[in-house]
Protein backbone atom coordinates (compact mmCIF):
# COMPACT_ATOMS: atom_id res chain seq x y z
CA UNK A 1 0.00 0.00 0.00
CA UNK A 2 1.42 3.58 -1.07
CA UNK A 3 1.51 6.77 1.91
CA UNK A 4 -1.91 8.27 -0.26
CA UNK A 5 -3.68 4.66 0.47
CA UNK A 6 -2.67 4.20 4.16
CA UNK A 7 -3.79 7.77 4.90
CA UNK A 8 -7.09 7.57 3.38
CA UNK A 9 -7.54 3.98 4.93
CA UNK A 10 -6.65 6.16 8.39
CA UNK A 11 -9.76 9.18 7.43
CA UNK A 12 -11.79 5.68 6.30
CA UNK A 13 -12.05 5.14 10.38
CA UNK A 14 -14.10 8.48 10.79
CA UNK A 15 -17.61 9.39 8.78
CA UNK A 16 -17.75 12.07 6.94
CA UNK A 17 -18.98 14.59 10.38
CA UNK A 18 -15.50 13.03 12.17
CA UNK A 19 -16.82 10.63 14.46
CA UNK A 20 -14.98 7.20 14.78
CA UNK A 21 -16.87 4.61 12.92
CA UNK A 22 -15.48 1.94 15.56
CA UNK A 23 -17.35 4.04 18.38
CA UNK A 24 -14.57 5.16 19.83
CA UNK A 25 -14.54 9.15 21.03
CA UNK A 26 -14.20 12.02 18.46
CA UNK A 27 -11.11 13.26 20.48
CA UNK A 28 -9.72 9.95 20.94
CA UNK A 29 -9.80 8.41 17.51
CA UNK A 30 -8.56 12.10 15.94
CA UNK A 31 -5.03 11.99 18.02
CA UNK A 32 -4.54 7.92 16.90
CA UNK A 33 -5.11 8.83 13.48
CA UNK A 34 -2.77 12.18 13.59
CA UNK A 35 -0.31 10.29 15.41
CA UNK A 36 -0.17 7.77 12.94
CA UNK A 37 0.07 10.32 10.27
CA UNK A 38 2.99 11.74 11.92
CA UNK A 39 4.64 8.47 12.05
CA UNK A 40 4.08 8.29 8.31
CA UNK A 41 5.75 11.25 7.72
CA UNK A 42 8.83 11.01 9.37
CA UNK A 43 8.59 7.40 7.70
CA UNK A 44 8.31 9.67 4.45
CA UNK A 45 11.20 12.20 5.17
CA UNK A 46 13.07 9.26 6.00
CA UNK A 47 12.93 7.45 2.98
CA UNK A 48 13.48 10.50 1.27
CA UNK A 49 16.30 11.32 2.76
CA UNK A 50 17.77 7.32 2.37
CA UNK A 51 16.73 7.85 -1.81
CA UNK A 52 18.67 10.64 -1.84
CA UNK A 53 21.79 9.48 -0.06
CA UNK A 54 21.85 6.28 -2.59
CA UNK A 55 21.42 8.70 -5.78
CA UNK A 56 24.09 10.37 -4.68
CA UNK A 57 26.41 7.40 -4.02
CA UNK A 58 25.71 6.05 -7.35
CA UNK A 59 26.37 9.50 -9.42
CA UNK A 60 29.72 9.92 -6.97
CA UNK A 61 30.62 6.07 -8.97
CA UNK A 62 30.29 7.98 -12.00
CA UNK A 63 32.29 10.70 -11.26
CA UNK A 64 36.16 10.96 -11.87
CA UNK A 65 38.43 11.85 -8.99
CA UNK A 66 40.77 14.53 -9.38
CA UNK A 67 42.78 15.58 -6.04
CA UNK A 68 43.54 19.10 -5.58
CA UNK A 69 45.86 20.90 -3.38
CA UNK A 70 45.43 24.64 -2.39
CA UNK A 71 48.44 27.08 -2.21
CA UNK A 72 45.97 29.54 -1.16
CA UNK A 73 42.34 29.20 0.13
CA UNK A 74 41.27 32.08 -1.93
CA UNK A 75 42.20 29.86 -5.08
CA UNK A 76 39.40 26.84 -4.87
CA UNK A 77 38.92 26.04 -9.03
CA UNK A 78 35.25 27.54 -9.43
CA UNK A 79 32.48 26.11 -10.91
CA UNK A 80 29.42 28.12 -11.17
CA UNK A 81 26.87 25.63 -12.47
CA UNK A 82 27.63 21.79 -12.06
CA UNK A 83 27.41 21.09 -15.76
CA UNK A 84 29.96 24.00 -16.69
CA UNK A 85 33.08 22.42 -18.87
CA UNK A 86 35.41 24.47 -17.39
CA UNK A 87 37.03 25.18 -13.51
CA UNK A 88 37.64 28.47 -13.42
CA UNK A 89 41.36 29.73 -12.02
CA UNK A 90 42.18 32.46 -10.01
CA UNK A 91 45.13 34.52 -9.27
CA UNK A 92 47.01 34.24 -6.75
CA UNK A 93 48.54 37.40 -6.58
CA UNK A 94 48.67 39.43 -2.87
CA UNK A 95 48.20 42.73 -4.88
CA UNK A 96 46.85 44.19 -8.26
CA UNK A 97 49.23 43.51 -10.79
CA UNK A 98 49.32 46.17 -13.73
CA UNK A 99 49.90 44.63 -17.27
CA UNK A 100 50.46 47.49 -19.98
CA UNK A 101 49.25 47.32 -23.74
CA UNK A 102 50.62 43.83 -25.40
CA UNK A 103 52.32 43.09 -22.21
CA UNK A 104 52.13 39.25 -21.08
CA UNK A 105 52.42 37.73 -17.39
CA UNK A 106 52.33 34.31 -16.11
CA UNK A 107 50.64 33.96 -12.82
CA UNK A 108 50.19 30.95 -10.54
CA UNK A 109 46.74 29.85 -9.84
CA UNK A 110 47.56 28.72 -6.60
CA UNK A 111 46.47 25.19 -7.12
CA UNK A 112 48.11 21.98 -8.09
CA UNK A 113 46.32 19.04 -9.03
CA UNK A 114 46.98 15.25 -9.80
CA UNK A 115 45.66 14.97 -13.21
CA UNK A 116 45.03 11.14 -13.89
CA UNK A 117 47.13 9.25 -16.91
CA UNK A 118 45.11 9.44 -20.07
CA UNK A 119 43.79 13.15 -19.43
CA UNK A 120 45.14 16.64 -19.40
CA UNK A 121 44.22 19.86 -17.69
CA UNK A 122 43.71 22.06 -20.62
CA UNK A 123 44.02 25.85 -20.10
CA UNK A 124 41.18 28.33 -21.98
CA UNK A 125 40.71 31.70 -21.47
CA UNK A 126 37.24 33.35 -20.23
CA UNK A 127 35.07 34.65 -22.87
CA UNK A 128 34.29 37.63 -20.95
CA UNK A 129 38.44 38.91 -20.67
CA UNK A 130 38.74 37.18 -24.54
CA UNK A 131 36.50 39.77 -25.78
CA UNK A 132 38.19 42.58 -23.50
CA UNK A 133 41.46 41.90 -25.21
CA UNK A 134 43.06 40.18 -22.34
CA UNK A 135 43.72 36.67 -23.88
CA UNK A 136 45.23 33.46 -22.29
CA UNK A 137 47.11 31.71 -24.76
CA UNK A 138 46.17 28.62 -23.87
CA UNK A 139 48.14 25.84 -21.65
CA UNK A 140 48.41 22.41 -21.36
CA UNK A 141 48.53 20.32 -17.83
CA UNK A 142 49.87 17.22 -18.32
CA UNK A 143 49.02 14.80 -16.10
CA UNK A 144 51.74 13.94 -13.41
CA UNK A 145 52.81 17.40 -13.34
CA UNK A 146 52.23 18.38 -9.67
CA UNK A 147 53.78 22.05 -9.42
CA UNK A 148 51.53 24.97 -9.20
CA UNK A 149 49.16 25.37 -12.24
CA UNK A 150 50.13 28.97 -14.20
CA UNK A 151 48.27 31.06 -16.20
CA UNK A 152 49.74 32.85 -19.14
CA UNK A 153 47.93 36.48 -20.09
CA UNK A 154 48.83 38.82 -22.97
CA UNK A 155 46.98 42.20 -23.26
CA UNK A 156 45.79 42.99 -26.72
CA UNK A 157 43.12 45.33 -25.73
CA UNK A 158 45.34 48.55 -26.27
CA UNK A 159 44.92 49.95 -22.87
CA UNK A 160 46.48 48.69 -19.33
CA UNK A 161 45.04 46.04 -17.73
CA UNK A 162 45.25 45.17 -13.74
CA UNK A 163 44.58 41.73 -12.71
CA UNK A 164 42.69 41.99 -9.55
CA UNK A 165 44.33 39.63 -6.57
CA UNK A 166 42.08 35.83 -6.85
CA UNK A 167 40.34 37.34 -10.27
CA UNK A 168 38.88 34.50 -12.52
CA UNK A 169 41.28 34.86 -15.11
CA UNK A 170 41.17 31.40 -16.81
CA UNK A 171 39.22 28.19 -17.25
CA UNK A 172 40.60 24.18 -16.85
CA UNK A 173 38.66 21.14 -18.31
CA UNK A 174 39.86 18.11 -17.84
CA UNK A 175 40.15 16.40 -21.00
CA UNK A 176 40.70 12.71 -22.31
CA UNK A 177 43.35 12.06 -24.74
CA UNK A 178 42.94 9.07 -26.82
CA UNK A 179 45.78 6.01 -27.07
CA UNK A 180 47.76 7.06 -29.57
CA UNK A 181 50.89 5.64 -31.01
CA UNK A 182 52.64 6.91 -33.73
CA UNK A 183 53.41 5.04 -36.56
CA UNK A 184 56.39 5.79 -39.47
CA UNK A 185 55.41 5.66 -43.35
CA UNK A 186 57.66 7.40 -46.27
CA UNK A 187 53.91 8.35 -47.81
CA UNK A 188 51.15 9.27 -45.93
CA UNK A 189 46.88 7.68 -47.42
CA UNK A 190 45.98 10.31 -49.91
CA UNK A 191 43.79 12.58 -48.99
CA UNK A 192 40.90 15.26 -50.62
CA UNK A 193 42.36 18.11 -48.75
CA UNK A 194 46.09 16.72 -49.31
CA UNK A 195 48.45 19.73 -48.12
CA UNK A 196 46.25 22.33 -48.68
CA UNK A 197 45.84 24.99 -45.93
CA UNK A 198 46.08 28.03 -44.58
CA UNK A 199 43.09 29.48 -46.07
CA UNK A 200 43.15 26.99 -49.11
CA UNK A 201 39.24 27.34 -49.05
CA UNK A 202 38.72 30.84 -49.26
CA UNK A 203 36.77 33.31 -46.84
CA UNK A 204 33.14 32.73 -47.32
O1 LIG B 1 49.82 27.49 -19.31
C1 LIG B 1 50.45 26.59 -18.74
C2 LIG B 1 51.25 25.68 -19.42
C3 LIG B 1 51.94 24.72 -18.70
N1 LIG B 1 51.86 24.64 -17.35
C4 LIG B 1 52.57 23.63 -16.58
C5 LIG B 1 51.84 22.30 -16.63
C6 LIG B 1 52.57 21.52 -17.66
O2 LIG B 1 52.46 20.14 -17.42
C7 LIG B 1 53.96 22.05 -17.53
C8 LIG B 1 54.76 21.97 -18.80
O3 LIG B 1 54.03 22.61 -19.82
P1 LIG B 1 54.45 22.47 -21.36
O4 LIG B 1 54.80 21.08 -21.68
O5 LIG B 1 53.40 23.15 -22.15
O6 LIG B 1 55.71 23.41 -21.36
P2 LIG B 1 57.08 23.28 -22.08
O7 LIG B 1 57.48 24.66 -22.42
O8 LIG B 1 57.06 22.28 -23.19
O9 LIG B 1 57.96 22.82 -20.85
P3 LIG B 1 58.52 21.39 -20.43
O10 LIG B 1 59.85 21.31 -21.09
O11 LIG B 1 58.62 21.49 -18.94
O12 LIG B 1 57.56 20.35 -20.88
O13 LIG B 1 53.83 23.41 -17.15
C9 LIG B 1 51.03 25.52 -16.67
O14 LIG B 1 50.91 25.48 -15.46
N2 LIG B 1 50.37 26.47 -17.39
Amino acid sequence: MNYRDQINALLDQQDAKGQSKYGHPLEQSTAAITERLYHLAEELVDGLRYTLWVIDKLERRLKMQVQVKLLNPNCRPYRKYIHDAGFDLRANIPAPIKLPPDGRVKIGAGVCMAIPPGYYGDIRGRSSLNVAGILCPGGTVDAGYTGEICVVLVNLSGEPYTVQPYERIAQLTITPIPEVELVEVDELAGSERGNQGFGSTGRV
